[in-house]
């Protein structure tokens, strides 16, 4: 399995694939993996020939006031879970909101550098990696992808400028990663929809997959964010959950 922390090395890597006549399916995640993304990587193989799968917390969908910096993270965990599903690359960039550091940036690209290898050492950001990161994309990128009507109700009245960095972040990994196919999990129902409607609004030739929704053995719909529940939360939470998947 193949690790990708510059985006320039997954591009290579990917046009390398589709030279030697590979289709490639592209599963995106925030990383912390369940069962739920690892279905999703089991609907990637039926799909095409190679499968990466992408691992970034991405900073753009969070509001200030969100659990960027408390979301769970586990790198070393996640190449671990993803190990026996053969797995072609794993693209975990370190930064996509920043230019590429140029020659003469000696200092971002050394700082660039030495993150990329504590996150695999320690499979987590640090505090002041987190921190330049938000920084860095409110401050270095000023072009946002927005759909404009799907954007706008559920979700999107809870989390204003999620989806506008779903969108966004969705977009640059398609122009990296180059696939042919991408699955979504319709746990993220409006999400799966907003990417459709992008992909065709924009000429994407990309086909998008949603998967149905996995759960717990007591009905609750998988999540990364499922750890911050106390047992007390879970057990108030499980089964209205597991009413509303079955109406
Ligand atoms: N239980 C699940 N069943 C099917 N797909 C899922 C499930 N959980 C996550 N996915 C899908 O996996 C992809 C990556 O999701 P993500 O990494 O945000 O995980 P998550 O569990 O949804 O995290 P969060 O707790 O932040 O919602 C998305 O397309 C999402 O819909
Ligand atoms: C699609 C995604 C990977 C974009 O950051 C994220 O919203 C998610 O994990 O559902
Ligand atoms: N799967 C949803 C990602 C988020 O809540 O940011």
């Amino acid at each position: 399995m193949e690790l990708f922390h510059d985006k320039e090395d997954m591009r290579k890597w990917s046009r390398a694939m589709k030279r030697a006549g590979k289709k490639i399916a592209f599963v995106p995640t925030m990383g912390s993996l369940h069962a739920g993304h690892l279905h999703l990587v089991e609907r990637a193989k039926l799909e095409a020939d190679v499968v990466v799968v992408s691992i970034y917390v991405n900073p753009s969908q969070f509001a200030p006031n969100e659990d960027f910096g408390s979301y769970p993270r586990d790198l070393r965990g996640d190449l671990d879970k993803l190990q026996p599903f053969c797995v072609d690359a794993v693209f975990n960039p370190y930064d996509l909101y920043v230019r590429d550091a140029g020659q003469n940036d000696s200092e971002l690209s050394e700082r660039k550098a030495s993150s990329q290898q504590k996150a695999v050492n320690e499979g987590a950001d640090d505090t002041r990696d987190l921190t330049s990161k938000r920084q860095r994309y409110t401050h270095e990128h000023e072009t946002w992808i927005r759909v404009e009507k799907l954007e706008l109700p559920l979700c999107g009245k809870s989390r204003p400028g999620f989806f506008r960095g779903v969108a966004t972040v969705v977009t640059k990994f398609f122009h990296i990663v180059e696939p042919d196919v991408a699955i979504f999990g319709k746990k993220d129902y409006q999400q799966w929809r907003l990417v459709c409607r992008m992909v065709r609004d924009l000429d994407f030739d990309i086909k998008i997959i949603g998967c149905e929704l996995i759960r717990e053995e007591d009905g609750l719909a998988m999540s990364s964010r499922n750890t911050y529940l106390s047992s007390a939360e879970r057990l108030q939470v499980a089964p209205t959950d597991l009413a509303f998947g079955k109406a």
